[in-house]
């Protein structure tokens, strides 16, 4: 991807700038009045969103991330799709595992769009569609649109069209790791009183009475919930408020100590520096789309 050219397409001065990333991968840098951004083409994903009264990023980026073509970077907010979680079946032609939260987090994506809009807000468009490749690990024909509304807050709206002629059934996420002072004094507001598998417990069912809090491994896909969460910081002081629409469930994770330790791509601290609550259609909650039709994903992330 050829960064001078994403510039002369999509450059707006001092708003708008592609840029090589880390590991030389390319990005969006957003500037406007009301926030800041950072968003990987490769793997449509968001690294960093602050509103200009921020201090502290939304977004948690580990030290130990990788930035490399066929990697999946630790941080922001990485795209899961078609499938969350692990893959149940092997490649029907390779046989090989496939990817775990699917194979659209180490593809290269494609800009659409890049426009200031007139009440000064900034919408970046980004997709991808099947290739060869991705038919052989994935046998459909898909168009993911990613639009990305940097604001005051930051809303991420994932569009799945089926342009194939067979219906096709996806699982996805946006698997935000949103930023903390503390994880352990962090509290979630809005899954009060629902169910979930715990994955930690062989996907056991569990109710959520009170507010969730964190203090061991959490990994948790909730279901019948409401479309709104509050995650209280008390460290940063801010409370950041997530809406969402066309989710079934939301997915809590956090790895804790013994996980921190256990996946490389993490500092031994890092469990406290994070907490991932993500917008999701997981576990048995799979989303059918059907030819020339498609589905929506849509997620705001505000301070309050
Ligand atoms: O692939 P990543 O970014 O390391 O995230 C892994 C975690 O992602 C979470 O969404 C899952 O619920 C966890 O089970 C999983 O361990």
């Amino acid at each position: 991807m050829n960064i001078q050219q994403l510039n002369t397409d999509f450059g707006i001065e001092n708003q708008i700038l592609c840029v090589a990333g880390k590991g030389g991968l390319p990005c969006i840098q957003v500037n406007n009045a009301k926030a800041s951004a950072l968003i990987s083409i490769y793997a449509g994903q968001v690294l960093s969103f602050k509103p200009v009264n921020q201090t502290e990023d939304f977004m948690f980026i580990s030290e130990n991330a990788y930035f490399a073509e066929g990697k999946a970077a630790k941080g922001g907010v990485p795209i899961c799709w078609p499938w969350f979680g692990a893959a149940t079946e092997l490649d029907h032609i390779t046989q090989e595992k496939k990817p775990d939260h699917g194979f659209v987090r180490t593809r290269f994506w494609s800009v659409v769009t890049a426009e200031m809009l007139d009440n000064g807000d900034t919408k970046i468009v980004l997709e991808i569609s099947d290739t060869e490749e991705t038919r052989k690990i994935w046998p459909y024909s898909f168009n993911l649109i990613l639009e990305i509304l940097i604001s005051d807050s930051l809303t991420l709206q994932l569009t799945t069209r089926n342009t194939g002629k067979q219906p096709f059934s996806i699982t996805e996420a946006l698997h935000t790791y949103l930023n903390v002072g503390d994880v352990t004094q962090v509290e979630v507001l809005g899954l009060e009183n629902t169910e979930y598998l715990d994955k930690n417990s062989g996907f056991a069912k569990a109710y959520q009475a009170g507010v969730v809090k964190i203090f061991e491994p959490t990994d948790r896909i909730h279901s019948a919930i409401t479309h709104q969460l509050i995650l209280a910081d008390p460290d940063f002081n801010r409370k950041i408020k997530i809406s969402s629409s066309g989710n079934q469930n939301v997915v809590v994770w956090n790895p804790w100590i013994e996980g921190a330790t256990t996946v490389q791509d993490l500092d031994k601290d890092d469990y406290k520096r994070f907490i991932c609550l993500e917008v999701a259609n997981a576990a048995g909650h799979d989303v059918e789309i059907k030819p020339n039709c498609e589905s929506r994903l849509k997620a705001n992330y505000s301070v309050i």
